[in-house]
């Protein structure tokens, strides 16, 4: 079988951590697949960015193969603060959000059943009602606000559980005002950038204007980074068209997504982006609880193994491992099942080509017909030449199965970011001013990495001279010896 016939369109995101952080490990996960290795911002530090993204490189180089490095920026979270002991609360328990630090004097426990605690985010009073919905410790302790004052929500606890310090807060249907960027973010950023980084994921893109906030950040020091919004709560389901829109890629970010909006919506939800998506041409990648099991266990559930199918028949451009690669004990046999779905569901999908992409331009409306024709030749795959990406990204977005889009850059920044789109294969080469040569030199690279046989048929969509003049062209060619 030829590397046409094996090919594996849907792509593998892994998150860095204390499981995985060694050159040994980074290695074995290049090695074994892994395109976009993920930095989550939420645990790591600016000197932390510096030194990973310098081994991940590193580890790429001994193993003669490149990933993209993703920085998740940690965003606008609400927390609760330090608490002195751990608090037991039982139903019906009070607990009063301070919005300002609480006198370590005065303690956390007010009364027993009574108790407070400070939350990082000054308007919580403004912004919530009486009757909202409070969440804490990752969705697991259920409250709703009872009464409020300028500097303190009080909330009823519905779900007995222990708070210890800095948990996280979910404020279903309230819609906060923290900026998108926070300081530490734009710290984490500005050593990112430095270090090379490719992606940034946003958390909690509520609205397009927060990925326009960013792309300005990103522009005014200097970084060719693609954005990727991170969609975790019902204002950015709401305004999913108008962020994908603006955005270059999306995350279906299912873990505070599961808690923000109602759990049996969240499939729905997770379809309907995945849709949208393709409609407009831009990657998404199907994010948080994939393997979940295999933190501590060799085997996936399998509910698991089902959900990672499905994610591969809806046709997500990728799908994206957390606990799994950061604390995992499993973590290279968690990217292995996931190669094994991807291998047994991709052929059994309809090879339909995606018809709900908008295509505005003539170049563009020609890729539809480059992906036909090679789908329809069989033994064949689509070479392009491109300096933005965007031919490769819309190529990727076309879902062509079984038909491999070997995309040519010269730029080390695009060849990266081409490591998300489905299906796509990036190679780093010089361009030379005379078409023909640059693509006799592409050629020449397949055949030498075994990408094509003698008589496969290549799709290339190039420049070519036609009286001095250079014209967009599609041209039919056979790989050759
Ligand atoms: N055969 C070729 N040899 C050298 N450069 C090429 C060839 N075909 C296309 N290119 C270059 O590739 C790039 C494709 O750019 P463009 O059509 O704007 O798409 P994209 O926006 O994806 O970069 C252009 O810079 C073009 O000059
Ligand atoms: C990817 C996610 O974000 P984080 O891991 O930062 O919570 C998620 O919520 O699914």
């Amino acid at each position: 079988m030829n590397a046409v016939q094996s090919y594996r369109h849907t792509k593998i995101i892994a998150t860095i951590g204390p499981a995985t952080d060694s050159p040994e490990k980074l290695q074995a996960m290049i090695s074994a697949g892994v395109d976009m290795i993920r930095l989550n911002m939420a645990h790591g530090t600016v000197q932390w960015v510096e030194e990973i993204i310098a081994k991940i490189r590193a580890a790429s180089a001994v193993v003669h193969r490149e990933v993209a490095v993703m920085m998740d920026v940690k965003g606008p979270e609400v927390r609760t603060g330090v608490v002195a002991e751990d608090i037991e609360l039982q139903i019906g328990d009070r607990l009063e959000l301070h919005s300002a630090a609480i006198d370590p004097d005065a303690g956390n426990v007010i009364q027993p059943g009574s108790y407070r605690v400070s939350v990082n985010y000054p308007d919580l009073p403004h912004d919530l009602e009486v009757g909202a919905k409070v969440l804490i410790d990752s969705g697991l302790l259920h409250s709703t606000v009872i009464e409020k004052s300028d500097r303190m929500v009080s909330v009823q606890i519905e779900t007995p559980g222990t708070l210890t310090s800095r948990r996280h807060i979910n404020l279903p249907g309230t819609l906060i005002k923290l900026p998108a960027l926070t300081k530490k973010d734009e710290a984490d950023l500005l050593a990112g950038i430095k270090a090379g980084l490719d992606f940034v994921a946003l958390s909690f893109v509520r609205q397009a204007a927060d990925v326009v906030t960013l792309r300005d950040f990103l522009k005014s020091h200097g970084s060719e980074a693609r954005i990727i919004s991170k969609i975790e709560d019902h204002a950015g389901v709401v305004n999913m068209h108008s962020i994908i829109h603006e955005t270059d890629a999306v995350m279906v970010a299912r873990g505070d997504l599961g808690i923000e909006i109602a759990f049996q919506n969240l499939p729905i939800v997770q379809s309907k982006l995945i849709e949208a998506c393709m409609q407009q041409g831009k990657p998404v990648i199907v994010a948080t609880h994939l393997l979940e099991s295999m933190i501590s266990s060799p085997m996936p559930t399998r509910a698991e193994i089902s959900d990672v199918s499905n994610a591969v028949r809806e046709q997500a451009d990728a799908i994206m491992l957390s606990g799994e690669t950061t604390v995992g004990a499993y973590p290279l046999e968690s990217i292995d099942v996931l190669k094994k779905i991807i291998e047994s569901i991709e052929p059994s999908v309809g090879s339909q080509v995606n018809e709900s992409i908008h295509l505005y331009t003539p170049k563009a409306k020609m890729l539809r017909s480059s992906v036909s024709l090679a789908a329809e030749l069989g033994n064949s795959a689509v070479v392009v030449f491109t300096r933005s990406g965007f031919l490769a990204y819309v190529l990727g977005a076309l879902r062509a199965y079984k038909v491999p889009i070997l995309a040519f850059t010269d730029i080390p920044t695009t060849f990266h970011q081409l490591l998300l789109p489905w299906g796509v294969e990036p190679f780093l080469m010089d361009f030379s001013d005379d078409p023909e040569e640059t693509i006799q030199n592409a050629l020449q690279l397949l055949r030498e990495r075994g990408f094509v046989d003698p008589e496969s048929w290549l799709v290339v969509i190039t420049n070519a001279l036609a009286d001095g003049q250079i014209i967009d062209s599609l041209q039919l060619r056979q790989a050759g010896a």
